[in-house]
Parts: structure tokens; sequence; C-alpha cells
């Protein structure tokens, strides 16, 4: 039987997804994931398509994402002996200003792809390393790249582009923006299931261990919160999001950090875990209670509260909001605190509808609905691998430069 593997490296977690390649749209065989890589806590799960578990480990260490790798490819392997994978599709965070659209991987694409490294050091070695175990275990297999900053490349230039001199945008020097994978899910879920929202101005807010939110407009991007690298807009899990590049100076100029040092505080050491000196994962700093978790959950949240207002700005009005990623799926307090007092805009939360999680938590007469929609980067992994296999790829715009 033909499938589709597909491989998600996020930030703190790997997801996978095994689909049958023999029809257009792929169905799902099996899916499976691991969170929270680098903590002793670690689980992996894997579950058929009706959700029936296949296999589960932990809570137990996974060292860090080669170890969850291995871990994956060794569990796939045990659980579907026979399956031949003719593609494998990959989850690459940077595709820089070339990649518009999903690209089949030779090896020398792949190592030029190391070039962004530097922007997305907790993604893009992980994707890439995940891409040359796929090569030497699926030699005879198609793998294909898709990319976070794809969905944004036709973004408005002021949405593009920094305030510095142009030679700095002509070598590169851009707002790439990210989970482009996940927005294209959504804008295509409300496609088929609110196609008057689809049409109108939405706000999406991918909140996991990474964060960001998007405007679309017409189902496109046309303004995200991230931009260069991974780091910028909302604080994550132990991301700083948006600083003042003043603070940069001071760190180098008066403190004497070298860019190694200043890459780990930015990177590893800020965002959630940093201001709560406990944790990068929600339902820890949920828990927990101390003042310092409170504090930390109040400014991720009065974030999401100013860019939602920035990006309403964008869109110039809001039909709908829509939650997604781990903490945007399944935390009740999240949610609840970035939609208190927002009446302004017309938006009203049904707080049982909140509590319950259900799909749509908006209450009956707020004219901004508001939505939660599990993402699934999977599918949409899996929907361009199949098109590669059919000689059908997407077209891209090399122009873009
Ligand atoms: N029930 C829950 N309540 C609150 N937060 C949750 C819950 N389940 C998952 N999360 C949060 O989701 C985050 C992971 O999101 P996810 O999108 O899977 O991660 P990644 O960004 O690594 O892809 C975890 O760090 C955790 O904080
Ligand atoms: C780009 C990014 O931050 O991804 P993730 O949320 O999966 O860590
Ligand atoms: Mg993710």
């Amino acid at each position: 039987m033909s499938r589709i593997l597909t491989l998600n490296a996020g930030s703190s977690s790997l997801k996978f997804g095994l689909f049958d390649a023999s029809v257009p749209e792929p169905p799902l065989v099996a899916s499976g994931h691991v969170d929270s890589i680098g903590s002793p806590n670690a689980g992996i799960t894997v579950k058929a398509a009706d959700g029936a578990p296949l296999a589960a480990e932990g809570p137990g260490p996974v060292k860090d994402h080669a170890d969850a790798l291995d871990r994956v490819l060794s569990l796939v392997a045990r659980l579907f002996p026979g399956a031949a994978v003719d593609a494998v599709g990959h989850r690459v965070v940077h595709g820089g200003p070339d990649h518009d659209a999903p690209v089949a991987l030779t090896p020398a694409i792949a190592e030029d792809l190391d070039r962004f490294s530097p922007f997305a050091p907790l993604h893009q070695p992980h994707n890439l390393a995940g891409v040359r175990a796929a090569m030497a275990r699926f030699p005879g297999a198609v793998q294909v790249a898709c990319f976070d900053t794809a969905f944004h490349r036709r973004h408005p230039w002021e949405n593009d582009t920094f305030a510095l001199p142009r030679a700095y945008y002509d070598k590169g020097v851009r707002r790439y923006g990210f989970h482009g994978l996940s927005y294209e899910f959504i804008a295509g879920h409300l496609r088929e299931a609110a196609p008057l929202l689809h049409s109108g101005r939405v706000v999406v807010a991918h909140l996991g261990n990474g964060a960001s939110m998007c405007a679309l407009l017409d189902g496109r991007s046309v303004g995200s919160t991230m931009g260069f690298s991974a780091l910028d807009g909302l604080p994550m899990g132990t991301r700083c999001g948006q600083l003042d590049p003043g603070v940069l100076l001071y760190l180098m100029d008066q403190e004497g950090m070298s860019a190694a040092e200043i890459t780990d505080l930015l990177y590893r050491k800020s965002g959630l875990l940093g201001l709560s000196g406990l944790s990068n994962d929600m339902r820890r700093l949920e828990a927990a209670d101390t003042p310092e978790a409170r504090q930390a959950i109040s400014y991720f949240t009065f974030r999401i509260r100013r860019e939602l207002g920035a990006l309403a700005a964008v869109l110039g009005g809001l039909d709908a909001v829509v939650f997604t990623g781990g903490i945007g799926e399944n935390s009740r307090l999240v949610r609840a605190r970035v939609c208190d007092g927002m009446h302004w805009i017309g938006l009203d939360l049904d707080p049982d509808a909140n509590a319950a999680n259900a799909p749509e938590i908006s209450a009956k007469l707020s004219r901004v609905r508001v939505l939660v929609v599990p993402t699934d980067e999977e599918r949409v992994i899996a929907r361009a691998a199949a098109r590669h296999l059919e000689g059908r790829p997407y077209p891209t715009q090399r122009s873009l430069r």
C-alpha cells in the first residue's frame, strides 16, 4: 500500500501523520505526536484515523528532537511493517525569499535551506535533520518541503519590510511570518465550513509553544505578528516576542553578551518560562497559580489583545477570531482572558461554550464570531506531497525575490 509520511517538528513537539497516497485527497491512516520534548515528562502517542489508540509511551524523558525522530521512525516501522512510503512531506519553517510553494527536495536544496537555521534555531535544524533521516530511510521516496513562510509571501509590502536601508530588504532582511501551514489549513477550513467568514476579515491566533497571529482577508495573509525570525510578535513558551532593538544594544554594550549568549537568552530562556521562572508549559502555569505564573499569563494575553486590535486595524474591521494551536485549542483561561473586555470591537464570549471547548464560543448576539478550530498542519503537508506524487506540484512565483 502506497503511503505518505508527514513530519512536523515544532519547538516542543514532533507530530507525524501516515496517509494513504492512492487518492488525490489523501485519507489519514494514523497520526501521532511526541510532546514536551526535552522535559522528563515527554509522551508519545499514536492513534488510528478514528482516534483508536495504537501506541503510547511515557511520561518519560525524550532527550531532544533527534531522539524523538528516531523513536517516531521506529514506531512507524513497527506499527506499519508493510507500508511503502512513496513520499515524505516535511514542515520546514523557513523558506526565505525564494520559496512561496512546496518543493521536491534535492540534497542541494536541503543544504541551501540550512542558510536559514540561524533565524529559526528551534526548528530549522530539526526540520532538516528530519529530511536527512527520511532520505536515508526512504531512499526511493520523494521528499517534499512545505514552508511556514510560503503562505505569507504575497502579503503587502508594508508588512514585508522593516524601515532599514533598502539594501537589507534586497539581501532578504524581511518580515516573513511563520505558522503558514496552520493558517493555510484554517483558511481552507473556513472556505468549506463558513464561506462568508472566509471572504471576510479574520484574525487567527495560533497559540502553541510558538505563537503568532495572522490577519486573513479573503483567505489570504495580509499581516502577521512574526517577522524575520521566529522570535518576533507574541511572547512564546521560551521566546521573548517583540522586543525593543535597543535592548539588544544594551545586552551587547553594557552586559558584554555575545551573539550566542543573546540567542540562548531570547530563544530558550525568555517568554513564559523567563517571566514565570517556572515553565514554558501553559498547563503548568495555570496549575501553579504563583504571582509570577499569573503575571506570565497576563503578559501573554495582554500582547494577544494588543495584536488583535492592531490586526483588526490592518483588516479595516473584524468579522471573526479563530483560536488554534495547543494553547488556543485547549486553554479556556487564555481564550477568556483574550476576549475579556472586547465588547468595544463587537466581540462577546459565551462563557459556557468556552468552558465546554465548543467549536464556536462567541455569544449568540456577538457581531464578531469566535471559533476554536484544531489545526492540522499534517493535512496541508500531505496534500502537497500527494500533488507531487501525481505530478501536479503547486506553481511557484520565483519573481518574488
Ligand atoms: N489543556 C491544555 N491547557 C492549556 N495549555 C495546553 C493544554 N494542552 C496543551 N497546551 C499547551 O500547548 C503547548 C503546545 O502547543 P503545540 O501547538 O502542540 O506546540 P508546538 O508549538 O511545539 O507545535 C504546550 O506547551 C502547552 O502549554
Ligand atoms: C514557527 C513556530 O514557532 O513553530 P511552533 O509553534 O511549532 O514552535
Ligand atoms: Mg507547532
